[in-house]
């Protein structure tokens, strides 16, 4: 049970005598308050008259009460609050004479008058002796201070060494103080600490003087050190507690006493460490004091941790109750009450022994492993292990995944834990490779449609002729990267540089490839299974998507290839609208090639037109003028005519503008929407391609839940320069310039002419010749938008 109070406890014990003064000294019912009465008469005449009467509340008044009671009343819980690992101190303080050294150790003849030290001894080990679940182990030490000089009441007990440089108070790093070079006794029972005890009381510095032919010239501090351990909890915490038992040498007037020469220097001695002690207490009763002097003394500076710490602290004030003594009664209740105001902090003193810890974590460890080890025979896994991977360990746990993803090895053998871990740790490896390297391959691909004359069968080599020819292929209409057929044949006959046609051979892709000379689309594929009676259309789609899941972990078709399943099987409608789109593209192209041609065969003629009229005037001005009646020029015939033909050609040329106008609206909105259907459909090959050949299942899942890569997200300008052919590119920037320079019309027929020759020169002799001009006129489809 721990003294929890906050502040010291203080008790005033009065030495009983036959001459008590008790006109002077008065205690009131409460058991706490004492009032002292000071003679206005008095012969010492140093107390101000006004203050003749002065009240003390204490903790306690023990007047007239045997050593057990006070032990009981002062003693009893802080001893229990020490073996529960509270610090504690009592200390007697009090003129000479009062009965310090009676309270603290008691008259050694008599057992019912021993003091607080020889019953706190006797508690602390009946204690012990009751608390069979800890284990108690019990120290003594016995210091005295005499001048000022730090001795060892206890070092004539046998095999203690005398420290050489004598005994010295340090400061701990915990903030307590202990005494270096003070011998701490270990000891087992009461008899061994009493021995120990008596022991020192026989060293005490003992002197006589008038007032007490016995009195203590030093002070005096016992220290009973207890450390317990659980012996049930067998954990590393343990407590210590240190309890002080402090008789103090008391203050005297040396006229009382009567002390000379050696006594006397004593008692000078004494009185000034007193005076320590007290500017200590004073300053630790105030709050606002941020210094406390301990070191002031060696008394103080050694009670440093006993004075308003963690500490339960008592302090029995021992009076004298005669009318003589009144100034040094009044004196000591002064101190008391300052000492009262002091507040403590009590705390346990808990440790834990890292050697203990350490141990039993040891044991803990050893322990699991031994459970373990029982758990893995019961469950036949008897290679499990729980030590750390080795690095080679680890390379073959690599080297497992690796095959098993290729789909060399069939299973991964893993017998413990660890390498479950590290066969997980290598799937994120090799996922987080693969994530990088589909980055890198789609920033590939990226940078190829940035240039599409380097994808193979390229529109490049099957230009065929200019304008509606160019980039019609295979009779199919516009296509784009579609290999030719000498170029598949060379491309099958180099397996190695065609991965197509491995990966869609082990895949049965979406397009077979027999005798690696033909190629059939899935469509062909699937007309001819559909002839063959086992099997059917639903049985060839699931195979499909069977075999397309297994070629992620393959070599991916080249995409050019795979544009055009892809433009045949899931893309054809788009690719539909796309080539229906272009063609009506290109027809209002051509209508505004056209109508710019007859705005400027217009403007030619009217310019022509109004050059000869300006002859013919200057022709007649400098033969003369006829002037009519309202006085304007009379024109002749031709000249009529030529001016009613300018305002026809004028007037035809107004409206061949505004035709001109709309179709070049016409002709953006239709660009619009064909660069529209260009982005869908490459968009929605670039996503087809990815799921069906790059991204292994795992990663699309993580893809369609919102991942930082998105397959087929091409960008609109690629996208553009990936579709777009030759004579698109060509009709477009010549469409752009027509708008911005009818000049730039001779330069664009030259063009087209050169076009038209190099086309013409690299025909068969016997191919039919392409006129740009359709026989007949394509009806206009309406636009199809794509949504
Ligand atoms: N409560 C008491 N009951 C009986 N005798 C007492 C009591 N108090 C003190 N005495 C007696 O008074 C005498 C002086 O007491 P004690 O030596 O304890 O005084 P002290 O305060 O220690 O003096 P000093 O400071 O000089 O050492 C002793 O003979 C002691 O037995």
């Amino acid at each position: 049970m721990a003294d929890n109070g906050s502040e010291v406890r203080v008790f005033v014990r009065i030495r009983p005598t036959a001459r008590f003064a008790q006109e002077l000294i008065e205690y009131l019912p409460d058991g706490e308050t004492i009032n002292i009465r000071q003679r206005r008469d008095s012969k010492r005449d140093v107390v101000n008259n006004q203050l003749s009467s002065r009240s003390f509340r204490m903790s306690g008044v023990l007047h007239d009460v045997s050593q057990e009671d006070v032990y009981n009343t002062v003693a009893h819980n802080v001893v229990l609050g020490a073996l529960e690992g509270y610090n504690g101190t009592i200390m007697c303080f009090g003129q000479t004479g009062a009965g310090k050294t009676y309270t603290m150790t008691g008259a050694t003849e008599s057992y019912r008058q021993r003091g607080l030290i020889p019953r706190a001894i006797q508690q602390v080990f009946s204690e012990v002796e009751n608390r069979y679940s800890y284990s108690f182990t019990i120290h003594l030490s016995y210091l005295e201070i005499y001048n000022e000089t730090l001795l060892d009441l206890l070092s004539s007990v046998r095999g203690t060494r005398a420290e050489p440089g004598g005994l010295a108070v340090v400061e701990e790093a915990r903030g307590g103080v202990s005494v270096k070079g003070l011998s701490l006794h270990p000891v087992h029972n009461e008899d061994e600490a009493l021995n120990l005890l008596f022991e020192g009381e026989m060293n005490r510095v003992i002197g006589s003087h008038a007032m007490n032919k016995n009195s203590s010239r030093s002070h005096c501090i016992l220290t009973i050190y207890m450390e317990s351990h659980s012996r049930t909890l067998s954990d590393a915490r343990y407590i210590t507690a240190k309890l002080n038992l402090v008789d103090l040498a008391g203050s005297e007037r040396l006229g009382k006493t009567g002390s000379e020469g050696k006594e006397q220097k004593e008692a000078m001695s004494i009185n000034r460490s007193l005076s320590f002690l007290e500017q200590t207490i004073l300053a630790l009763a105030d709050r606002r004091r941020e210094h406390v002097p301990f070191r002031q003394s060696k008394l103080t500076h050694s009670l440093r941790d006993s004075l308003g710490g963690n500490c339960n602290t008592i302090l029995v004030a021992n009076i004298y109750g005669e009318a003589a003594h009144i100034e040094e009664t009044l004196t000591t209740l002064r101190f008391a009450s300052r000492m009262k105001c002091i507040k403590t902090e009590p705390a346990v003193n808990e440790h834990i022994d890292p050697v203990v810890q350490m141990k039993k974590l040891q044991k803990e460890v050893q322990q699991l492993k031994q459970d373990l080890a029982i758990q893995n025979n019961m469950s036949n896994r008897i290679s499990a292990s729980y030590e750390t991977l080795s690095e080679s360990q680890v390379g073959e746990i690599q080297e497992q995944v690796q095959r098993f993803m290729e789909g060399s090895l069939e299973e991964i053998s893993i017998v413990n834990n660890r390498q479950v871990k590290e066969v997980f740790k290598q799937f994120k490896l090799s996922v987080q490779q693969q994530e990088q390297k589909m980055r890198e391959e789609l920033s590939q691909n990226n940078s190829l449609a940035e240039k599409p004359e380097s994808i193979p069968g390229s529109i490049v080599g099957k230009s065929r002729g200019p304008m509606g020819t160019v980039g019609e292929v295979e009779g199919r209409g516009f296509g784009v990267g579609v290999a030719t057929l000498s170029q598949r044949h060379i491309d099958a006959q180099n397996p190695g540089k065609n991965k197509t046609k491995k990966a869609k051979e082990n895949q049965g892709g979406p397009v077979k490839q027999t005798d690696g000379a033909h190629r059939m689309n899935s469509a062909q594929a699937a007309r001819e299974n559909m002839n063959a009676p086992s099997q059917d259309q639903q049985a060839l789609a699931s195979s499909q998507l069977s075999s397309r899941a297994q070629s992620v972990m393959e070599s991916p078709p080249p995409k050019e290839e795979a544009f055009e399943d892809f433009k045949e099987e899931q893309g054809s409608e788009l690719n539909r609208i796309l080539r229906e789109n272009k063609a009506v593209l290109l027809e209002r192209r051509a209508h505004v090639q056209e109508l710019t041609s007859s705005v400027n065969a217009t403007k030619r003629k009217i310019d022509q037109a109004t050059a000869t009229l300006r002859q013919s005037q200057e022709l007649r001005d400098s033969q003369g003028q006829f002037v009519g009646l309202d006085g304007n020029p009379v024109l002749d015939e031709a000249e009529v005519t030529l001016v009613l033909k300018l305002g026809d050609l004028k007037a035809q040329y107004r409206q061949d503008y505004q035709d001109l106008s709309g179709t070049r609206a016409e002709v953006s909105y239709c660009q619009h929407l064909v660069d529209q259907c260009r982005i869908r459909l490459l968009t929605e090959f670039e996503s087809w391609y990815s799921e069906s050949f790059l991204l292994p299942e795992e990663v699309q899942e993580v893809l369609r839940a919102g991942g930082t890569i998105r397959p087929g997200l091409v960008p609109v300008e690629k996208a553009l320069a990936l579709e777009e052919d030759e004579k698109e590119r060509f009709e477009r920037m010549r469409y752009k310039l027509l708008g911005e320079s009818p000049s730039a019309i001779s330069f664009y027929k030259a063009h087209i002419r050169t076009v038209k020759r190099r086309s013409s020169n690299r025909s068969h002799a016997g191919s039919s010749r392409r006129n740009s001009t359709p026989a007949n006129p394509v009806k206009l489809p309406s636009i199809l938008p794509v949504t």
